[in-house]
């Protein structure tokens, strides 16, 4: 189907909305009058300008208070509505929204309303115009598709259809079987958005928390499904106001846009992109590092060993159990800093996943590496982390592993099998990646949709200084679990880090091994153990332990947790963790543990 998008959508200049939107893949785009209004284009430079962009020119809106009031206040609105008619037929636009009216002079009067927007129609189609009306949810007397249909039917002129946009039906509760009676052919124009379910006003809730359909709480695709059985054949247009998104940069938000809109069309079943390729498993995590001794000196106090060496770049390979970890010391980390660049996934069928992410606009990503190095394919998350599909030790795959040379003697630091130096890990529980403030829902969006991750409610949490917002990404098995965290506003990501949780059987010994090897453990305050002791009954000594180590401990339906921090090196840090049926991430201690970090940098200045 074609795929279209309102201006108001995107952030930036009217031609920069158009150059995001074209970019991105649309088909066409409604244009908002306000951005047209400031824009320094003329209507037939804007037409020009969409011409050149591939660009249709699909809806021109918004047209307010028209209808249903007093006959010198109608005729003004004709006079007003034939200059807008001349001006959409200079820009080259067939179709304008006109809202159902919040004028304080509108009675409630069907038949009047029938008439005045029968006469609109009249006009418009003078110009070659058609008129698409639609109910918003806070219309004055008009709110509902029902009643706006009922209102269209009655006037009966065929200039005039409506437009049904998915906020203002779901937001109400309105039930889009009802769509059923309206034929194909008068639902001019749909327009398309998700929202988180807020319990608010519902025009502070459209006009600033819409989002791309897959981002909310809406059954988008159930109202889709009860459209397209009409036999509507417009476009499928996202209209999303969006205080976030009027502030991002306009491409990336028209990329998330559009493969919103992709996905949408796979869930009704009009289109068939590659079939996701979930993950199975985490490869590896590769940390970037301007100096991989800090990095080394934690790696091997937490029991890993070097294993082996890449054989033409500057990467070793860190190795305890299974969790694998890549220490990268090219020179991308001068700028950046010690932070977590890429993420190796296990994939069932590598070349799969690598098309399935190019269907749905997330492309391979260029890759320098030598003729012998394993052909791997990556894709860019939003937040930059570099996603590998991976074949780990599956010869009749690309497999990454045979790019590195085992160390001759074994290993280099502690033993690296967890023997008598590891601390027992064998795995990675998860990784927490910080997402910049504005690619929250696209991340998540991204990960749904790209990898067939699971997206878990999101959680906020607080954190000294702002409210963070997390949501987990996970595979059926728990093999895969990626933790989107995203802070209160552009602050200093030292704190809102990348970590990296590793799975040990035992966290107390663990974290004792670890501090005896040097290790340093992210102290925990005191009163944090107080209230434990109040919640929760512990064995003799066991609370004194976890008070010692900086233990934390959490409970859910399923069982128990115990985790613990290292300080963090650059933007990671690591976080031990036991699960004993425990199956969150232990969101309850995130606020001591976010607080216990800026006193640690306060403290260090690390
Ligand atoms: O909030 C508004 O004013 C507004 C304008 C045009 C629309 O299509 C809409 O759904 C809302
Ligand atoms: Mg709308």
């Amino acid at each position: 189907m074609r795929t279209s998008i309102a201006t108001v959508s995107l952030s930036g200049s009217l031609t920069e909305k158009l150059t995001a939107a074209s970019r991105a893949g649309f088909d066409g785009v409604e244009i908002f009058e306000n951005d047209l209004l400031a824009s320094p284009l003329g209507p037939e430079e804007v037409r020009a300008r969409c011409a050149d962009l591939g660009l249709s020119i699909d809806l021109y809106q918004p047209m307010r208070d028209i209808e249903a009031v007093p006959a010198e206040e109608f005729a003004r609105n004709l006079r007003r509505a034939r200059h807008k008619f001349e001006l959409m037929r200079r820009l080259g636009a067939g179709t304008v929204l006109v809202c159902s009216s919040v004028h304080p002079l509108a009675v409630d009067d069907d038949a009047l309303a029938a008439d005045h927007l029968r006469q609109l129609a009249d006009l418009a189609e003078e110009f070659g115009i058609r008129v698409a009306y639609e109910a918003l949810a806070w219309g004055r007397h008009v709110n509902t598709y029902g009643h706006a249909w009922r209102i269209v039917e009655a006037a009966d002129h065929p200039a005039l259809g409506a437009c049904l946009d998915s906020f203002h039906i779901l937001s109400r509760g309105s039930d889009p079987k009802g769509i059923a009676d309206i034929p194909g052919e008068k639902i001019f124009f749909l327009q398309l958005a998700d929202a988180p379910l807020l319990a608010m006003d519902v025009l502070q809730w459209s006009r600033h928390y819409r989002c791309f359909p897959g981002q909310g709480g809406f059954d988008v695709a159930g109202l889709v499904r009860n459209v397209l059985d009409t036999g509507y054949d417009g476009p499928l247009s996202l209209e999303v106001f969006n205080d976030v998104f009027r502030q991002a940069e306009a491409g990336p938000t028209a990329v998330d846009a559009h493969r919103s809109l992709l996905v949408l069309q796979e869930t009704v079943g009009v289109a068939r992109p590659p079939a996701p390729v979930v993950p199975t498993g985490v490869a590896f995590a590769e940390l970037v590092t301007p100096d991989a001794e800090p990095v080394a000196a934690v790696l091997g106090a937490l029991g890993f060993a070097r294993t082996a060496r890449h054989r033409t770049k500057p990467v070793d390979l860190w190795q305890q159990g299974e969790a694998r970890i890549l220490v990268n010391t090219s020179g991308a980390a001068r700028r950046t800093g010690t932070g977590l660049a890429a993420i190796g996934l296990e994939s069932p069928d590598p070349a799969g996943a690598a098309r399935r992410a190019e269907a749905l606009l997330a492309p391979v990503l260029p890759r320098r590496r030598a003729a012998e190095d394993a052909p791997l394919d990556a894709v860019a998350a939003p937040d930059g982390t570099e996603l590998f599909f991976c074949a780990t030790d599956r010869p009749e795959l690309p497999n990454w592993r045979a790019d590195f040379a085992d160390e001759a003697d074994g290993s280099h630091g502690t033993d690296g099998t967890g023997g008598s130096h590891g601390t027992g890990v064998h795995r990675i529980d998860h990784l927490a990646l910080t997402q910049p403030w504005h690619h929250f829902d696209e991340a998540a969006l991204f990960h749904r949709s790209v990898l067939g991750l699971h997206a878990q409610e999101s959680v906020d949490v607080a954190d000294p200084y702002g409210l963070m917002r997390s949501r987990a990404v996970t595979n059926a098995d728990g093999s895969v679990r990626i933790a989107l965290g995203v802070g209160a506003a552009p602050t200093d990501d030292t704190v809102h880090a990348q970590h990296i949780a590793l799975t040990a059987s035992d966290v107390v010994a663990a974290a004792r091994r670890f501090r005896e090897a040097g290790g340093r453990l992210l102290p925990i305050p005191a009163n944090y153990y107080d209230d434990l002791a109040a919640r929760y009954e512990f064995a003799d000594g066991e609370l004194k332990t976890y008070r010692e180590l900086g233990i934390l401990y959490d409970r859910d339906a399923h069982g128990e947790f115990r985790h613990c921090y290292t300080m963090t090196v650059g933007r990671v840090f690591f976080e031990l963790v036991q699960r004993d049926g425990y199956r969150g991430y232990g969101a309850q201690n995130a606020p001591v543990r976010l607080a216990a970090q800026h006193t640690a940098r306060a403290v260090t200045g690390g």
